[in-house]
């Protein structure tokens, strides 16, 4: 159980596993290249650990074009090409449900296989696949290799068109992962992919968490569920919020925060990405606020601390003042990124920009009459 490793990892230092490949992202939009940029969920997510000082090993295959510095080698396949998706900001329609973005994965690196993983065992293992890399024998082997097994759904329903890649999602239940599910600690779904399982079924199985955007998300377990608050945020690229919020949560775990308070932190991060294109740079003050916050935090559920595990997931006291803190420490703190628009050239390290001649104006919102939520256009 989710918990149970948390107690765990008090006492021995084993790091995260993390497993999945890095890509390259392609931002399209308007027909034209807006940027390109080092993605895939394990990015995203060691990029968060890094700034919270949590110790992981990242197991991710690219091919020899792989051209982005990344602090976790990864295992290059002379083969193989590196993982590439190009996602589309304008063709979110598909039928009557609207999609932040279409994804499609032109280039595949090699699936990620048992043998590839580490001999020595963790007590956090993080399965985030993008491209189909990991197969139902590597997930197996990652629950026979760590304490606690945390899933991005992404990496079980995702299908690629034969053509031209584009990232359809099938029904968890016809895939090989399936009867996996009784023995994973926490499954995370976008509110988008939620839909291709059945949450009552899975959710007497395992933690089940579904973000749904500017909402934040929430919480399915046994015997409750739980809304966990949104932090404001100015959108600019959706890429990367779930991978962001799902470092923060496990960030939070490893910490010692109780489950609700560690997806309080999930929010935090998924906020941070979404106001920034590509792979977020965070700010170090804010950073250093949020730890000691977190800090604070550990110590002041130590005080209180309930021996039964299911009990975790409840909302522990204080919590409310938690996402207060932190959305105050937020809000104080400028963006280090002051260009970060589609249009301007980008300061993050990790992310490039390409020049193409007519570039939009700023992204807007406008209400779409066909939907309730207002859609991010570009003119
Ligand atoms: N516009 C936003 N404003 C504030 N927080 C956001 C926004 N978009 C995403 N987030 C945060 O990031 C998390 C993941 O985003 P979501 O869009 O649900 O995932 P995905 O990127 O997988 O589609 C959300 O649960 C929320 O905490
Ligand atoms: O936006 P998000 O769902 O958190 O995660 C994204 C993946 O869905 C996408 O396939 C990949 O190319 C991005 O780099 C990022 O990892």
């Amino acid at each position: 159980m989710v918990t149970t490793a948390v107690h765990k990892s008090q006492h021995q230092q084993s790091p995260v596993l993390i497993v999945g490949n890095y890509c390259h992202d392609v931002l399209i939009q308007n027909n034209a290249v807006k940027a390109v940029s080092l993605g895939g969920a394990a990015s995203f997510i060691s990029n968060v650990f890094n700034r919270m000082s949590i110790s992981c090993n990242v197991v991710s295959k690219v091919g020899e074009d792989f051209k982005y510095p990344v602090s976790y080698t990864p295992i290059v396949i002379p083969t193989s090409k590196t993982t590439v998706f190009h996602a589309y900001f304008d063709l979110g329609f598909h039928g009557k449900r609207h999609q932040d973005r279409i994804l499609k994965r032109v280039c595949a690196c090699d699936p990620i296989r048992p043998s590839d993983l580490p001999d020595t065992r963790s007590n956090y293992g993080m399965a985030v696949g993008v491209g189909g890399e990991i197969l139902p024998e590597t997930l197996e082997r990652m629950i026979e290799i760590c304490d606690v097994v945390f899933v991005d759904i992404q990496a079980l329903i995702r299908v690629f068109d034969s053509v031209d890649g584009t990232v359809k999602l099938v029904k968890l239940e016809e895939t090989g992962f399936y009867p996996l599910l009784p023995r994973i600690g926490v499954l995370k779904a976008s509110s988008e992919e939620a839909v291709f399982m059945d949450v009552e079924e899975v959710r007497r199985w395992c933690c089940v968490v579904v973000t749904n955007g500017k909402h934040g998300c929430k919480l399915y377990w046994k015997d409750g569920e739980l809304g966990i608050s949104p932090f404001l945020a100015n959108q600019e690229d959706p890429t990367g919020a779930g991978d962001s919020f799902f470092g923060g949560l496990v960030a939070g775990l490893v910490q010692g925060l109780a489950v609700p308070d560690a997806a309080l932190l999930g929010n935090l991060f998924g906020s941070l990405s979404v106001e920034q294109i590509g792979l977020p740079k965070f700010d170090t003050r804010l950073l250093q606020r949020v730890n000691d916050e977190v800090q604070k935090r550990k110590m002041q559920c130590l005080l209180y601390e309930r021996s039964d595990d299911e009990l975790k997931f409840l909302r522990p006291e204080g919590h409310e003042q938690f996402h207060t803190v932190l959305a105050a420490e937020k809000l104080v703190t400028p963006c280090s990124i002051e260009e970060h628009q589609w249009n301007s050239p980008s300061s993050t390290k990790e992310t490039e920009q390409i020049a193409v001649p007519h570039f939009p104006k700023q992204p807007k919102l406008l209400a779409n009459p066909m939907y309730e939520e207002p859609i991010q256009r570009f003119e």
